[in-house]
């Protein structure tokens, strides 16, 4: 057991909740007194009621003290317990939100490139499988419940010496088997969860296929239902058996432990019987031990149980700890202390991009090879090539989403991995081929590009004017208020153009130097496509802008073309200079002319 990490959760509960935790085990010690207490007024309570029946001078005065007292202790212990689950409740609340905002926090601060790693994924799936306050809250009311066992085993174990030492030893034997196959158990099930998680994850992957709204068309048009059912059943089944299959040994355990209980009980009222045939016991005391054999073992059982449980969770913790602290250096080749450079107010140079090689995280084939170009300011680049070629990937390189790449990119000469991370993104804007469509307000949706600016709504609507969304958003019932999406009551639902144009408005109401569109109009009509271009290369004048696009004809409008193949660029230049050369663009040009041509005339 790795107690640093039940150590580290010890040092954020005193952090978070001092008050509550210490109140906590204050209560804990005193329930674990009680049993003593009620112990010992129980003896006198049947001894005074005995010498009562027989006859003997007894005073009622008292008799009726002690009732009262036992009253007054089990209220006592009943309203501390109560106090006690509640004080548990705050602590589990303020741990939930203060750690699962850790684990969000982490999400969104280590590099992008983690997302391409699915043991990063299949970690943060473990992490946020469940209730994270109430998992750790666990191991946190374990360790109290143990020190309030401890407090009652010692005093049973005192009280049961006093009758006679074997009592005790045989309290105590029933201990370590109990300990050694709860603790078993305990760490056999939380590795066969780790296990378990890649199958769960596509399991519930396909649960989400079967019950989103998008897969919904192309379940039903391809007939997948059955195909991805029978999918989930196989996993769903495979995670099951192994699961039933150990509680079943757990059980078989379980049922051998209870067996050697019972024989501890049996030795112990023997002892008891022979202590009793030679007069060593009166009534009162028979009972009293009776119960403190009992409880010796029922709290025996617990701490046993309770141990296994801390295991068990503590494991939890172990793997959340980790997650918290995930690092893949590979992964990080600069951390922000390094990065202490500004970006320039005004780019002069422009950009450089020398030798540009990159592997994704696992890969061994190159997705961008030696790939050597500048940028002046302002200046409008296309990217062109066919699926695969790297476009996407030179993008999210240039706009500082994976560092782990060979060669340079620097923007004044500075190495924008030097840059510090805010003040790059500041300066960057752009639309992603998979840009997301936030179930929010159409001002929020828009807002999101430059967030100090969210409540400006005279910007946004400018902004809307300018990708072409102003003209549907006014449409709306709510026009900017409008919320989009049908995830949510009231939402209305756009068409992907629309959606797009929603997304280039985000994209350009930062007033960024460079702006980086990936495929931002492929859901828009090609004649529509061109006119927004225009519209957007007019009024972004000075924006330096790479475009990646299908259509050659959009391509056409920029000052510099790249044309990549198998990551590496095989020509650049201009349009009417790469149609000269009559190379690789001159071939796409061509075929997407010629096919334009042959719909027309057919
Ligand atoms: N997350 C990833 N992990 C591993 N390999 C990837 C990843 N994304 C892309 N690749 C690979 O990198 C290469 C370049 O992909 P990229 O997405 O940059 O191409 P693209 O030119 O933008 O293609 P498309 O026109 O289809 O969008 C491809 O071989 C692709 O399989």
């Amino acid at each position: 057991m790795k107690l640093v990490y039940l150590k580290n959760l010890f040092t954020l509960v005193w952090q978070y909740g001092k008050a509550l935790f210490l109140l906590s085990t204050i209560i804990k010690i005193i329930l674990g007194i009680s049993p003593l207490a009620t112990l010992f007024i129980v003896q006198e309570v049947i001894n005074q009621v005995t010498e009562l029946i027989q006859g003997e001078s007894v005073e009622y005065m008292s008799v009726l003290f002690l009732l009262l007292l036992q009253f007054a202790v089990s209220v006592l212990i009943s309203i501390l317990n109560h106090v006690d689950s509640i004080l548990a409740i705050h602590l589990e609340v303020r741990l939930d939100y203060k750690i699962s905002k850790k684990v969000s926090t982490k999400s969104i601060t280590v590099p992008f490139s983690y997302f391409e790693l699915s043991q990063f994924y299949d970690h943060q799936n473990r992490i946020k499988n469940g209730n994270i306050g109430t998992r750790l809250m666990i191991p946190i009311k374990a360790t109290l419940d143990v020190l309030k066992y401890i407090i009652s085993i010692s005093s049973y174990v005192i009280f049961l010496a006093t009758i006679h030492w074997g009592l005790v030893v045989i309290s105590l034997i029933a201990f370590i088997p109990i300990l050694i196959i709860k603790a078993k158990f305990g760490s056999a099930k939380f590795y066969l969860m780790r296990n378990q998680t890649p199958a769960a994850r596509e399991a519930n992957y396909i649960t989400s296929l079967l019950n989103t709204r998008q897969a919904s068309k192309e379940i039903r048009l391809f007939r997948l239902g059955e195909f991805l059912l029978q999918k989930w059943s196989f996993l769903f089944k495979k995670n099951n058996s192994q699961t039933l299959r150990l509680a079943r040994r757990e059980y078989y355990a379980f049922i051998l432990i209870d067996l050697f209980s019972a024989l501890l009980y049996v030795a112990a009222s023997l002892l008891l019987i022979s202590q009793i045939s030679r007069g060593f016991l009166a009534v009162g005391q028979f009972v009293s031990t009776g119960q403190a054999i009992q409880g010796a073992q029922s709290t025996i059982n617990m701490i046993a149980s309770t141990l296994a449980r801390i295991y068990e969770n503590q494991l939890y913790v172990e793997d959340l700890f980790k997650y918290l602290n995930y690092y893949e250096p590979t992964l990080h080749k600069n951390n922000e202390q390094e990065k202490t450079m500004s970006f320039p107010s005004k780019v002069q140079k422009g950009i450089n991009v020398g030798n540009l090689s990159f592997y994704y995280p696992h890969s061994s084939k190159k997705a961008l090879h030696n790939i050597s170009f500048s940028v002046k300011p302002g200046e409008k680049i296309a990217i062109v090539g066919e699926n695969g070629s790297g476009k996407s990937t030179l993008v999210k390189c240039l706009m500082g989403l994976y560092n782990n790449y060979e060669g340079t990119i620097t923007i004044d000469d500075i190495d924008i991995q030097k840059i510090k991370t805010n003040e790059l993104y500041d300066q960057m804007t752009g639309i992603f081929q998979d840009y997301m469509k936030y179930q929010f307000t159409v001002q929020e949706n828009i807002g999101f590009g430059n967030i100090s600016k969210l409540d400006q709504l005279q910007q946004i609507i400018n902004t809307s004017e300018k990708s072409g969304a102003d003209s549907f958003v006014r449409n709306l019932p709510k026009q900017y208020s409008s919320r989009l999406g049908r995830l949510f009551q009231g939402g209305y639902e756009l068409s992907g153009g629309q959606w797009q144009k929603i997304a280039l408005a985000r994209a350009l109401y930062k007033n960024a130097q460079i702006i980086f569109l990936d495929e931002p109009t492929a859901s828009l009509d090609p004649l529509v496509e061109i006119e927004l271009f225009r519209q957007f290369l007019s009024t972004t004048k000075d924006v330096t802008t790479f475009y990646i696009s299908h259509r050659m004809a959009s391509a056409k409008v920029a000052e510099k073309i790249l044309v990549l193949k198998n990551g590496e660029i095989v020509e650049s230049g201009s349009h009417t200079e790469l149609m000269n050369l009559q190379g690789e663009y001159h071939r796409m040009y061509q075929a997407q002319a010629n096919w334009y041509l042959e719909k027309d005339s057919s």
